[in-house]
């Protein structure tokens, strides 16, 4: 579906991408992890061109993204997914029409768009809060109804940009579960940028870290984090041993 080839970007003197190829299979739920700066965010961001890269090629379903005219481009957008850290609701919207926001602006009659954000807001399990403005929903919900907005599109790719991130640990579960069900349904391929092990461990179809702006090892969970090849992934595995060991000496009641 997505062949990224040779990709480089630079900020000032500091290559946040240095030449990173991957492709990524239709169905399939890709979790990108590294230490901070090392150019997740960048990467998938060029991937629908939020970031403009300096070099390299994106073929999506054989076509260069990076070669597309403005209007192509547009419609690409509405096959790609986007989930942020931030979810810039609108304040002044309800959740219903700050989904439907997006779809009626690109040309949607009302009548489907509302039907669309319905279901949409219901695969989150946010169809309790239709009428609710943002104010008066917790930050796990309204990034359900971030993940919803997405959704509404049925994109073929979500793309996801640490979505827990700004959430604190409670909501983050609230969160997780969303993204558990829609990866178990294969609602649609996923790349997935977070720090969340848990969710790597149990989600990810396959595994990429990054280290400074390059792919140092890609593989399954069950590979990258117990035979790791790579500095970065020793250090997942060290820390997935650390919060097992902790889990198992507080339920032995040793903390
Ligand atoms: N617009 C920008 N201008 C200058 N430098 C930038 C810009 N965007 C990102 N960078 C730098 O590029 C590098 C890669 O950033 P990026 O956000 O892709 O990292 P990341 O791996 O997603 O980090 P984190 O996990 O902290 O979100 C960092 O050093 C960052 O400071």
């Amino acid at each position: 579906m997505l062949v990224i080839q040779d990709l480089h970007k630079q900020f000032g003197n500091l290559r946040a991408i240095d030449g990173l190829s991957l492709s990524v299979n239709t169905g399939e739920i890709l979790v990108l992890m590294g230490p901070s700066g090392c150019g997740k965010s960048t990467t998938i961001r060029t991937i629908n061109r939020l970031i403009e890269p300096d070099q390299g090629t994106i073929l999506f379903h054989d076509t260069n993204i990076l070669s597309m005219e403005p209007d192509e481009l547009q419609k690409l957008r509405k096959r790609i997914g986007f989930v942020f850290q931030h979810f810039n609701l609108i304040s002044r919207l309800t959740a219903l029409e700050n989904v439907m926001f997006g779809l009626v602006m690109s040309g949607m009659d009302r009548e489907t768009a509302q039907n669309k954000a319905n279901d949409a807001l219901a695969k989150v399990g946010m169809e309790g809060h239709l009428d609710h403005k943002p104010a008066q929903l917790s930050g796990g919900q309204q990034q359900r109804v971030g993940i919803a907005r997405a959704l509404a599109y049925e994109p073929e790719l979500m793309m996801w940009d640490e979505p827990t991130a700004s959430l604190d640990p409670i909501l983050v579960r609230e969160v997780l579960v969303v993204m558990e069900e829609l990866a178990r349904y294969r609602a649609s391929t996923m790349i997935v940028v977070t720090h969340e092990l848990s969710f790597a461990l149990r989600v990810a179809d396959r595994i990429v870290l990054m280290d400074k702006g390059k792919i140092v090892e890609e593989g399954k969970p069950s590979q990258v984090f117990v035979n790791p090849i790579s500095d970065i992934g020793q250090k997942y595995k060290e820390l997935i041993e650390y919060q097992m060991n902790a889990s198992a000496q507080s339920l032995s009641g040793k903390i």
